[in-house]
């Protein structure tokens, strides 16, 4: 069988994308979806992901991890899918499209290269030790640290998604350093098992740990920076819940193929 695929990338977080509005292909193979994510057998991805059509929506996002496993809310492949959507003619500027964590809301460029996507509303952050503990549609653990641009994020980050706290369910694990303005952002994703050069929803989660940690309310707007390049994560904060979370960035088409599975 024959699998037409697109390649995005949003702030160098890669994903290998399929239009299955017309429901051919099969995708609970998570064999089948490892190895196409693989970047030595496939096409190579941090994530996979099938557009699907759906009643009442523009569109159906489907989320799996590079490890072939379905998993909860990927920020950056949101953003990717409105790209891809509009690509294909599904949807002009706006969209609310259904994902796993619930509707969201997104606006995309005339050009068709940035989008803003808003985000599952938060209203509990935890502490473990220094570090917060939060779901912005993933489960998030942040933690400031010193020298990240030295730091051994595989190594470290590992350590902590695997540590008897987190193992069974696992947990995305972001470093960060403040900077003038905003913060570096570092990711070990959970499902990749590896760093990725951005995560969206670890992205969001440090902007609204930082936000609760320096007392800042009303409209926030947080710029970060990650190894694939700039983010922007606003939303508004009354002390207690954050509302109106919109993660902000670039999504691109790479190249497209064909799969011979
Ligand atoms: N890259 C993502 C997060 C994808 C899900 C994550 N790996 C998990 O399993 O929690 C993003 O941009 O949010």
């Amino acid at each position: 069988m024959n699998i037409k695929f697109y390649k995005y990338q949003g702030a160098g977080n890669d994903f290998v994308l399929v239009d299955n509005r017309k429901n051919v292909v099969d995708h609970q193979n998570p064999a089948l979806i490892a190895q196409i994510c693989n970047r030595r057998f496939g096409v190579g991805g941090d994530g996979m992901m099938f557009l699907q059509d759906k009643q009442g929506y523009d569109f159906e996002m489907v989320y799996y991890n590079a490890d072939g496993q379905p998993s909860s809310m990927c920020g950056n492949g949101g953003r990717c899918i409105v790209a891809f959507a509009k690509y294909l003619g599904v949807i002009e500027t706006e969209t609310e499209f259904l994902a796993v964590d619930g509707p969201h809301y997104a606006k995309i460029s005339a050009e068709g290269d940035w989008v803003s996507l808003q985000m599952i509303d938060v209203d509990t952050i935890n502490s473990d030790g220094e570090a917060y503990v939060l779901n912005t549609g993933s489960p998030h653990y942040v933690l400031q640290v010193d020298d990240l641009k030295s730091k051994d994020v595989y190594h470290d980050g590992r350590a902590i998604r695997n540590n008897a706290t987190y193992s069974e369910k696992g947990i995305n694990i972001n470093f960060i350093e403040p900077l003038n303005d905003g913060y570096f952002v570092r990711t070990f994703e959970r499902g990749v098992e590896d760093e990725t050069f951005a995560c969206g929803t670890g992205v969001t989660a440090v902007a609204l740990a930082m936000a609760q940690h320096h007392n800042q309310t009303g409209h926030v707007t947080t710029p970060i920076k990650v190894l694939g390049g700039d983010l922007n994560i606003r939303f508004d904060y009354d002390g207690k819940r954050f509302t109106n979370i919109f993660l902000e960035g670039p999504a691109k088409l790479v190249f497209e193929g064909c799969l011979d599975v």
